[in-house]
């Protein structure tokens, strides 16, 4: 693994959980070291935006242990040091009320109101993460008349003014036209490599996400692999099937035009948990 002396980010124990009878996560056991590159990956359905919303303290686990930067979940209180971007971020209007260079300014303020007490040193914080994303042309613009990729570049930047170690992404993807999908990684990518972001990113759609990771983990209720790269690519077929049976081949589409099915609502998260 890349960085296999690296301390951990996240520790996960013998979690599991359930909704009322339905175990949704059976002893799932996980580590993710700083600076790596995570995909995870699982069908509809696998348990993924639940595994999700236990990292983040939204859900309690019924078994087992979470950790953050060496800290339980439950005590854990520097949440600046994790930003969170949803599949829902890029659901904006072309009327919505705000600039690019705001949006991202709720990342250090949450409120709209505060931008006029914007200090220098503010804005160019904002600037910087605006143009880590790569937007710098369009700081001025409204969000509302990006493209979904355009605006989740924005809300990624939005993640990174507050400067976190950890970076999770829940189906960021969705939405985002299939051309833009590799500038995406790539960007992401970037982060990784050039400023030692930690990344999680969470998808059921593995296509081009496994050339920019360098980590897999595969989740349907259990967790079917964790590894690095090359050890998933020689037991990918086998952890496909595993995963989403013999007959489906619909997740080897690298330049896929037809997302799955997302239609089905998620709570939206919020963006950045901090
Ligand atoms: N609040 C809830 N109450 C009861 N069951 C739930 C709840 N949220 C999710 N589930 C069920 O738990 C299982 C896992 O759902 P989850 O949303 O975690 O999966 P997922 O891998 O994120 O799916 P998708 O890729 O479709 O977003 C599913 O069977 C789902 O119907």
């Amino acid at each position: 693994m890349k960085n296999s002396a690296a301390p951990y980010v996240l520790e996960v124990k013998n979690v599991s959980f359930s909704y009322g009878k339905q175990m949704v996560l059976e002893d799932i056991n996980m580590q993710v070291r700083k600076g790596s590159f995570l995909g995870l990956v699982g069908p509809n359905g696998s348990g993924k935006s639940t595994f999700m919303k236990l990292l983040l303290g939204l859900l309690k686990a019924d078994k087992g242990n979470i950790e953050l930067f060496g800290s339980p979940v439950q005590s854990f209180r520097d949440w600046s040091r994790i930003g969170f971007v949803s599949q829902k971020a890029n659901s904006f209007n072309s009327g919505f009320p705000a600039t690019v260079f705001e949006v991202v300014a709720m990342g250090l303020y949450g409120k709209v109101g505060l931008f006029r007490f914007l200090k220098k040193e503010h804005k160019k914080k904002i600037k910087e993460a605006i143009g880590q994303v790569g937007m710098e042309q369009y700081m001025h613009k409204n969000i509302g008349r990006l493209s979904g990729g355009q605006q989740q570049r924005v809300f990624i930047a939005r993640a990174l003014v507050s400067e976190p170690e950890l970076l999770i992404l829940d189906e960021p993807t969705v939405g985002v036209d299939a051309d833009s999908v590799r500038n995406f990684y790539d960007m992401l990518k970037e982060l990784n490599d050039k400023k030692n972001i930690t990344l999680i990113l969470v998808t059921h759609d593995i296509g081009a996400m496994s050339e920019y990771v360098t980590d897999v983990a595969c989740l349907n209720k259990c967790l079917h692999f964790h590894g690095n790269k090359n050890d998933f690519e020689v037991n990918r077929e086998e952890m496909m099937t595993a995963m989403y049976g013999h007959n489906v081949n619909v997740i080897e589409h690298n330049h896929s035009h037809d997302h799955h099915d997302h239609s089905h609502d998620h709570d939206d998260l919020g963006g950045v948990r901090s």
